[in-house]
């Protein structure tokens, strides 16, 4: 055994030794010069020729706008993700890759230990030596132990090497998509990334597994060529064999494969990321369904849903479908180039030196003048020259097959860098939007006016203290849509302001503004941190976690504890919302449900209000979240919300909360608005006279129909009639009633 490590350590240093003679060097360069052009010219040359037929261009910033292929920008794209992944020289990640290089390289030395122990026991059958054999035998079993174990590690450190490289993304994807409010502004004010959620989990991993598989898949055989020609070369060379017929019978093999796989290759980059595309949609539309069910069964709604699940998945199974076609005839041709064609090639490589040489040892005596005519030795010789061959084609073959990895690598890293650049452009304020024509949206509406161009943030913002301040500042949707043109008005504390107006006017989108989820892209704002003001949603939310987490959200338990408040007070502030029995229902502040369904919707709202009492901001920002409230509770908590000193912003259809709040902003719906000071009285009985009005006038069409009727049974026409046919609007009523009216004066 020591005597074979010492044959492999001779064989690595052989170049350097001066045992070599001018032509077995330049030989053995040639070889070398081989495997370096097979690894790092002529793949480059594939991938590079490829391009051609899938066109490239310069790193475009959103590539689901162009099919990823490996080009240019596919190496850009993995440079800013592998320097995620290795953020220095010195890390875990490294140490990783080093430990699974090593690894590979001594996986190497075994195969070549491995393949010449073969052929040595081929040689003792041969000879019928059978303690020699029995010797072998034994480091044949002897080899395999390590053999294994480092078989085995290649996988285990393959695994640790893909999760090491998805932790770092992952830390690095969430670090990003939850600074800055970003996982609101990437699918509300962006749509380059519909389905982050498979970005960020399925796209990450895949993408991660993959570049740890390739980087075994790609390192390991170019290890294995090199060592193995050099191998194969010196055995060549020691039966005095002239090097150059198996170096251009493998070059020719090689480069024809290459050319014929090129020309033929499929886009499986473009494919696998519009594979992943589909399978983001179809998750999304089953999470809909989860999110939605009550609704969902409410309304009946399961053969919609259904045939879009259906139609979703179609469409990914179709996908699916095309790419195993595609790898169907690719991997059966790439089969066939590799398997047959260079195993032919192989064995002339390996037959040309047995045939046409006579080995000679180094004391000058001919082998075939051993006792067995040198049988025994160029069995030896084949035996070991073919396991070598074998492996290394196994080995070129896995190079070459592992394009179509390289290519699937482009699709998912196109994907992963794509969603760490919409991260940073939204970050920076920088958003691209499909817009939506007004036409098709402002049907029955006034016609918005839209902006044209790309939207920028050019509003001045700045922190206050206390008061909120707006002056000249549009309210514009995400879309581009001018909802409100110029907004001006002052909120100091205790300016309890009530925003109303007709739906989708602009109300909830202010409190967008206000809560920085919108851009200012005019104007002024001055307001205090978002941190002071406490937004309550129309639709309340429930966290995940206990009842405790229920009312501190977003506070956690820590937090809690930090600021010196115990359970005495949360208890409290669920008595004033009407809630404590809630407490004793549900088994205690650690009870964990899933709150969303446990809670009915009039509870779930009085919990959003709970949180405003435990948090106690400066402005608390009410978007009609006292719907299923009753008017009772509904009071009570808005009267204590203000008694605390917190200043309220309403926005509710409710008269019963007016008395609340001191100033109006009505909104028109057509981009104007006007702010006053409230006077509850007169509006209290104004609007009282507007809903008895209402009340009479809503009769009106039955009466006239049943005196349509009553004339038709009687076969008389009616004054009111036959003067004026129907009445189609009430002006024309009120005036018939008038003329009426007079008529009847002048007959008095
Ligand atoms: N993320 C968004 N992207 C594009 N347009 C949006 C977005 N959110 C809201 N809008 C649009 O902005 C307009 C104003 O919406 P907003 O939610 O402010 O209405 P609202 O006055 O609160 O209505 P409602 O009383 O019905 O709640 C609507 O036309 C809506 O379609």
């Amino acid at each position: 055994m020591a005597k074979d490590w010492k044959q492999l350590t001779y064989l690595l240093t052989a170049a350097a030794s001066n045992k070599y003679t001018r032509e077995k060097v330049l030989a053995g360069v040639a070889i070398c010069l081989f495997t370096t052009y097979s690894a790092r010219k002529l793949y480059p040359r594939l991938l590079k020729s490829l391009l051609k037929r899938t066109g490239t261009g310069d790193a475009a910033r959103s590539p689901h706008k162009d099919s990823p292929n490996v080009d240019k920008r596919f190496y850009q794209q993995l440079k800013y993700l592998l320097k995620i992944i290795f953020p220095r020289l010195w890390s875990k990640e490294f140490g990783i890759l080093f430990l699974h290089t090593f690894t590979l390289v001594i996986r190497t030395l075994l195969s070549i230990y491995v393949a010449k122990l073969d052929g040595s026991i081929v040689r003792t059958i041969v000879r019928r030596d059978v303690k020699a054999f029995l010797l072998l035998l034994a480091q044949w079993i002897g080899i395999a132990i390590p053999a294994t174990f480092v078989n085995s590690l290649i996988r285990f450190l393959e695994s640790k090497l893909a999760l090491a490289f998805r932790t770092k993304l992952v830390e690095h994807a969430y670090g990003a998509y939850f600074a800055d409010q970003t996982y609101y502004r990437v699918s509300n004010l962006d749509s380059r990334l519909p389905n982050a959620d498979q970005c960020l989990t399925e796209d990450i991993t895949s993408f991660t597994s993959l570049l740890a598989h390739l980087y075994s898949h790609l390192t390991k055989p170019m290890l294995d060529v090199a060592l193995m020609s050099f191998t194969l070369y010196s055995l060549a060379s020691s039966r005095g064999a002239s090097s150059s017929v198996p170096v251009i019978v493998a070059t020719t093999a090689v480069f024809v494969t290459a050319e014929i796989l090129r020309a033929v290759s499929p886009r499986f980059g473009k494919m696998v990321a519009e594979e992943a595309n589909r399978k983001g949609y179809l998750r999304y539309l089953q999470s809909r369904i989860i999110t939605n069910a009550e609704e969902i069964a409410f309304y009946g709604g399961h053969k919609v849903e259904l045939s879009l699940l259906q139609k979703g998945y179609q469409r990914l199974k179709r996908q699916m479908e095309l790419i195993f076609c595609q790898r169907l005839w690719y991997i059966m041709l790439e089969q066939f180039l590799m398997k047959y064609i260079w195993s032919a090639s192989g064995l002339i490589m390996v037959a040309v030196p047995i045939i046409t040489t006579v080995a000679v040892r180094s004391d000058g005596s001919k082998i075939d003048d051993d006792f067995d005519g040198g049988v025994s030795d160029r069995t030896r010789a084949f035996t070991t020259a073919r396991n070598l061959l074998i492996n290394s084609a196994d080995a070129i073959e896995r190079m070459i097959s592992s394009y179509k990895e390289i290519t699937e690598l482009a699709g998912y890293t196109s994907r992963v860098y794509a969603m760490f650049s919409v991260f940073d452009d939204v970050r920076k304020g920088k958003y691209e939007r499909n817009i939506v024509t007004n036409d098709k949206k402002a049907q029955g509406k006034k016609q918005l006016e839209k902006l044209s161009g790309p939207l920028t943030a050019a509003g001045e913002v700045v922190i206050t203290d206390g008061s909120i301040f707006i002056e000249d500042m549009p309210i514009i949707t995400p879309n581009g849509d001018i909802i409100v043109k110029s907004l001006s008005l002052q909120i100091g504390p205790g300016t309890h302001l009530l925003i109303t107006g007709p739906n989708g006017c602009g109300k909830s989108s202010l409190f967008r503004i206000l809560s920085g989820l919108w851009p200012v892209y005019g104007g002024k704002l001055h307001r205090p941190d978002p941190s002071t003001m406490f937004y309550i949603p129309q639709r309340p939310y429930m966290s995940i976690g206990t009842l405790r987490d229920q009312v501190i959200y977003p506070d956690t338990l820590e937090d809690l504890q930090r600021k010196g408040l115990t359970e005495a007070h949360l208890e409290d502030i669920l008595s004033i919302v009407n809630l404590r029995y809630v407490v004793d229902r549900e088994g205690g502040w650690d009870a964990e449900s899933d709150w969303k369904d446990v809670l009915s919707g009039g509870e779930k709202q009085r919990m959003g209000m709970a949180r405003i009492f435990y948090h106690r901001p400066q402005f608390a920002l009410l978007d009609e979240c006292t719907s299923a409230v009753s008017i009772d509770v509904e009071s009570k908590i808005y009267q204590t919300i203000k008694d605390r000193g917190i200043t309220l912003l309403t926005i509710t259809h409710r008269p019963s909360l007016w008395k609340f709040h001191s100033h109006l902003l009505q909104f028109d719906g057509e981009g104007g608005w006007r702010l006053e000071k409230f006077d509850t009285s007169t509006r209290l009985s104004l609007n009282e006279e507007k809903q008895k009005l209402e009340n009479q006038l809503a009769g009106i069409p039955k009466m006239q129909q049943r005196l349509q009727e009553l004339c038709t049974v009687l076969g008389e026409d009616s004054v009111l009639l036959s003067k004026h046919g129907t009445f189609n609007d009430l002006e024309t009523l009120q005036e018939v009633l008038d003329q009426e009216d007079a008529a009847d004066e002048d007959v008095s």
